[in-house]
Order: C-alpha cells, then structure tokens, then sequence
C-alpha cells in the first residue's frame, strides 16, 4: 500500500506545481485534496498552508534571503517552498507550536533530500526562532515598497492601484486580499425562493450557519461547515457556488424569459446558469467559449441545474458576427487580468506582469466591437470583468462609446443596486467598480449600455 503524505507534504508538492507548472493554485489544491485521504482538519491546514505561503510570499522573501546565504532563488524548488512554508507557520501561524514547524520541516527535507538540506533546514528555521524581532514591519506604511513588503504585493501592482485608487484605499484592497474568501451560493431560481433554499440547507447541514447576502438578492452566505460543492443539495442543483459581488453581473444584464440571449464568454457556465435562472428557462440562451473542454463545464452545470434553454457551443465570440441573428441582450464577461479575485487565487499576483494587461484590453476590445454587433438595436449590453485596473474597466467602456455612438451607458444600472452596494462601491455613468474590501467579496467591474 502506498504511504499516504502528511498534510505539510501534500501542501508542499502544490506549491511547488503551482510554482513550476504556473497553474492556479485553487484548483491544484482541491485536486490534491481529494486524492489526499486527508481528515477535514488536515484538509483545512493544507489549503491554510498553501494560500498563507503563496499569499505571505514577498515578506517571507524578505526574510529568508536574510537567512539563505546565496538568497532564496538560488535554492530548489521544493527547497525553497519548504523553507517559505516553514517560515511562514512560525511567523503567521500561532496556534502550531514552534517545535512542531522545526520538526516537520526537518522531517520532510531529510525525507526528500540529504543531509546538507535538512540541516540548512534546521538552520534557516532555528536562526528566524532566535532573530525574529529584526524582522519588524510598519503598521502604517508610507511608501510603496512598504506597503508592498507589509501586505506581501509586488510593487508594480502597489504602484499601479495606489496611482488609481491612492494608498489608503490600496492598502484597505490588499489586507483584504489576504482575508480568506467568504463562502457564498446562488440560489437557483427555478427550485424555490431564497427562504425556501436557506431553510434547506440548515436542515441538510446543520453545523452551516446560512445569511441572505446583502450584495445580492439570489445570495446566501454560509459559514462554518465545510464545502457547499459536496452536498448533495448541490448536485441535485438547489444552489450553484458563486461570489457575491459575481452574481451582480446577470441581476444587471436582468434578461426576460422568451428572450434572445447571448452569453459570450462564457466558461466554465456560472452567470450561464444564473441568465437561464433569471429567463426562467424560456427563450434561447446561447453560451459560448473558445475553448472545447470549457464548453464542456458548461454542459456540466446546465445538466445539473435542469436547464432547457442553454446552446452551448464551442466558438470565438467574434465569430458569431454575421453568422447569428443579434440578441435581445449581450453578455460579455470578458477574459481580464483577475486582479479582483487575488483573494481566491493568489498566484495571481506574481503571475501576472503588466504587459499582460496590455494584451488582454486589445482582446477585450475586440470582443466588444463584436458584441456591439451582435446587440439588436433597443438591446442591452452588459460588459463585466473581475479586475480593477481602469484600462480594462471604465477606460474600456469610455473607449468603446466613443467607437460606438449608437450605443450610451444606462444610468438605471445604478437603481438595480442593493442600497449597500450604491453606498459604497464606486458609481460611474452606467458602470460600478467593487473593490474586495467594500463587501469582502471578488472585485467587479460591471457596465450596462443600451443600443439605441
Ligand atoms: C472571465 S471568464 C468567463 C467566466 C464565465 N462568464 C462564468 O461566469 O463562469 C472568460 C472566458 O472567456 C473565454 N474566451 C476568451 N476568449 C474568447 C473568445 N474570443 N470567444 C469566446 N470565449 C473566449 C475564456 O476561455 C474564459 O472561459
């Protein structure tokens, strides 16, 4: 029989493929979870390991090219994730003795490599123990360095954001980012009323402790009990997992039932679904994505909510231009640089580089020139994205009214908001901004325009 990893081994070998293969950390993680065998305790330390390492991961630098003699990079690395993961529970992680973080970390470098590794092991640990103090950050940092160091962000996102938002917003967003997610379901529609799905789900999971969000009227918030997805309430397509600030974006677009509907972008189905819910499940919905096993998770979650309505269909939006009747109301949830979604994976942050960003709003404007024709005239367009860089977001839609004069931004966006949202989200004409620490959900860009 093959011996089972110890919880610090199973969150190692993730941190070292999210670092290696450059794939997201959230879904690594759960993959190794369920091949794990791991109790729901362990299974709660390995995902607090491998967020809190990759998410602490520019102070722990800081700290270990004290500690390493050549500096961090020149380790392997397993070497050197082992060590960040080390440091990481002395310095963030209270409630695991020290002694304990030494003898683990030591066991698994012995384990896995030789006697020079497990006593640089020892050593870098040991020498943290003892020198702690020398580490100290500022509890009000001044300057962008700072406050890259003390939320852990590299400094060209600190530049960037506090250039658009200022400092004190800036540090407000990334502390957030570093806030575990919320656990928040939709409730679908076509099953029952919000009460009806809260009631449900306390009698199914009674340690779940289940809120009406106040972002979203479809949304309820769950607390201290597990994971949603694998409750059979789930499969049998009572909820579907989503954020809350995420399920603004089809309550915005607001399509009717016999309505044309396009979804453009739209793996792997979430706002799909929430679209078909709304319409209840009359009319045509076509829901499209440019990659073939993306369409299929599309497929997934039509089959699994009962939906009727929804053509899948494995194609470049810009494609349907020409070759498809225009559409009632247009949504383009567009591939963006995530910078809103830090929070749920973190990785994102020192995968992502700025000239990205560039590349993505050419792509971004593309698409939008393709979903302006593709909206009848009288319909609606909605154009979302799940960052909050303005190039991508307001500067993108100012751009595109300007290409585009048959279309204008629709000021009813702003009354279809839950009152917190209108107080406390950044309002412009037919378009709001969610940053992650207004309602400790994703960041959001959403914008309503109306062809005339
Ligand atoms: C932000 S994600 C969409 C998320 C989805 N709306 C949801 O709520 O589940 C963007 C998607 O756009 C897809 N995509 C990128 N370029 C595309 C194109 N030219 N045509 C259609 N889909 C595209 C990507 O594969 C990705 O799945």
């Amino acid at each position: 029989m093959a011996v089972r990893k110890t919880v610090r081994e199973v969150a190692l070998d993730v941190l070292v493929a999210v670092e290696e293969r450059e794939a997201y950390s959230n879904l690594l993680l759960d993959h190794a979870l369920k091949e794990s065998g791991l109790s729901a305790r362990d299974r709660g330390l390995a995902t607090e390991l491998v967020y809190g390492t990759i998410q602490r991961r520019l102070t722990l630098d800081w700290i270990l090219n004290d500690l390493v003699k050549k500096g961090v990079s020149s380790l392997a690395p397993w070497v050197r994730q082992l060590l960040r993961m080390g440091v990481y529970q002395l310095r963030y992680l209270d409630r695991i003795p020290d002694r304990a973080v030494v003898h683990e970390t030591v066991s698994i470098a012995k384990k896995r490599g030789h006697r020079g590794i497990s006593g640089l092991a020892n050593g870098v640990l040991r020498s943290y123990q003892r020198r702690r103090r020398e580490w100290q950050l500022p509890a009000q940092p001044e300057t962008h360095r700072e406050l890259a160091l003390v939320t852990s962000h590299p400094e060209w996102l600190v530049r960037r954001l506090s250039g658009v938002y200022g400092m004190e917003e800036t540090k407000a967003m990334l502390e957030a980012n570093n806030r575990p997610p919320r656990s928040s379901v939709r409730i679908n529609l076509l099953k029952g009323d919000r009460e009806e799905v809260a009631e449900r789900i306390r009698q199914k999971m009674p340690a779940v402790a289940v809120e009406p969000s106040a972002v979203s009227v479809q949304g309820l918030v769950l607390s201290g009990g597990g994971n949603p997805a694998a409750s059979t309430l789930f499969r049998e397509g009572w909820y579907t997992v989503q954020d809350e600030s995420s399920m603004l974006v089809s309550e915005i677009l607001d399509p009717q039932p016999g309505e044309r509907v396009l979804d453009g972008c739209a793996a792997p189905g979430g706002k799909t679904g929430h679209l078909a819910e709304r319409m209840a499940d009359e009319g045509v919905l076509v829901s499209c994505d440019i990659h073939s096993h993306k369409v299929d998770q599309i497929q997934d979650q039509v089959r699994r909510l009962g939906l009727t309505i929804v053509e899948p269909r494995r194609t470049d939006m810009r494609e349907l231009v020409g070759s498809e009747k225009p559409f009632d109301r247009v949504l383009l949830d567009a591939p963006c640089s995530g910078l809103g979604v830090i929070r749920r994976k973190p990785d994102i942050k020192w995968s992502k580089e700025p000239r990205e960003i560039e590349a993505l709003t050419d792509l971004q404007k593309q698409l939008l020139d393709a979903a302006a024709k593709l909206v009848s005239p009288g319909g609606i367009l909605v154009y979302s994205t799940c960052t909050l860089e303005p190039e991508e977001n307001s500067r993108q839609v100012e751009a595109f009214l300007d290409g585009h004069p048959d279309f204008y931004p629709d000021i009813t966006l702003e009354e279809r908001l839950p009152e917190i949202v209108r107080e406390q989200a950044i309002l412009g004409e037919g378009w709001v901004q969610i940053l992650p620490h207004h309602f400790d959900s994703d960041g959001f860009f959403i914008a309503r325009l109306k062809k005339s």
